[in-house]
């Protein structure tokens, strides 16, 4: 049934207050976007199954508490209309597969659950235990697993060991774009959702992964086969090259200073790495090879974009 684009005012749990896309069909809102592939966001009232989609009386939506069940749905339903709007306005890409792939968020799955996913055709998020999280609906986060699919539809990263840990990264990276993207953002990762009760934490971090355990270098690598060969880890030493990329600096281990070309042009790099050279079973040094390849691409071979994606993979020990 086709209704009526509206906008509407979301009262979010971490944004403040948003204007949302909404669509009124006889006189009742729906959390739903037509303009946007028809994206639509779902009550999971603490089930892992079923579901309905939000609606509303007067297009006023949350009170940006978990006191009313809405908040957190303004929160994913705007976060899926930013990562939209960001790969539109950026790269020219309708939706995660080009072609207005339609987005299904949903929300207050489970009971507590201290987890957010991609399930092939939808994001799912947890509300969290309230200790170690709160609700996983943070712009970084939405913007994580929605990249998740957009990887699934293009390189098709195996998630696991360095491909995984790439695939891992590279939403990361968009995570923090579509963050950014809302005019405010940071190179942590979940630090909105992640022990309210620490200030300054955050589940991973882009400019200093050390500071959340993980390596920022190739040779501190981790070989074990937890995680699934380590893809939360592991993908801290390539956002510290995109980090490095886009805002310059010094590798901590290896001493290595990077001339920084700026978050856009970094981002568009990985996006061509990502979406036009990059395989399944890519490793780093194919990521290297890849965004090279990109950055050649977009900017000539001797450019100093060019220069400066070499000298990041160089010094987070990626030859
Ligand atoms: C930044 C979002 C994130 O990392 O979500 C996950 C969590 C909280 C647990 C396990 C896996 C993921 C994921 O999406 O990779
Ligand atoms: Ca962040
Ligand atoms: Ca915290
Ligand atoms: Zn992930």
């Amino acid at each position: 049934m086709d209704g009526v684009n509206a906008t509407g005012t979301g009262k979010s749990l971490y944004s403040g207050n948003v204007s949302i896309t909404t669509d009124l069909v006889s006189s009742v809102y729906y959390l739903r976007d037509n303009s946007r592939g028809g994206m639509y966001t779902t009550n999971m009232n603490n089930r892992t199954t079923g579901g309905s989609t939000f609606t509303d009386a007067d297009n006023v939506w949350g009170t940006n508490t978990t006191a009313n069940v809405q908040s957190a749905g303004v929160d994913a339903h705007y976060g899926a209309q930013l990562t939209w709007d960001y790969y539109l306005s950026s790269f020219g890409r309708r939706g995660i597969d080009g072609n207005g792939f339609r987005v299904l968020s949903r929300v207050h799955y489970g009971n507590r659950y201290n987890n957010a996913f991609w399930n092939g055709s939808s994001m799912t998020y947890g509300d969290g235990d309230g200790t170690t999280f709160r609700p996983l609906v943070s712009l970084d986060v939405a913007g994580h697993e929605i990249t998740h699919g957009l990887t699934e539809k293009t390189a098709g990263l195996i998630y696991s060991n360095e491909s995984g840990a790439a695939n891992e990264s590279f939403s990361d990276i968009f995570g923090t774009m579509v963050e950014y993207s809302s005019g405010t953002g940071d190179y942590l990762i979940g630090e909105d959702i992640y022990t309210p009760a620490t200030a300054g934490d955050a589940l991973r971090n882009m400019s200093n992964p050390a500071a959340e355990g993980d390596p920022d270098h190739y040779s501190k690598r981790y070989t074990g086969t937890g995680d699934n060969g380590g893809v939360h880890i592991n993908s801290g030493i390539q956002n510290q090259v995109f980090y490095l990329l886009a805002q310059g600096g010094t590798n901590r281990t290896s001493g290595q200073a990077v001339t920084g070309i700026g978050r856009p042009k970094a981002a568009a790099i990985f996006y061509r790495a990502l979406t036009v050279y990059l395989t399944p079973s890519s490793n780093f040094k194919a990521v290297r090879t890849a965004t090279l390849n990109a950055a050649r691409d977009l900017y000539g071979a001797s450019s100093a974009e060019y220069n400066a994606t070499a000298q990041a993979w160089t010094a987070c020990g990626v030859q």
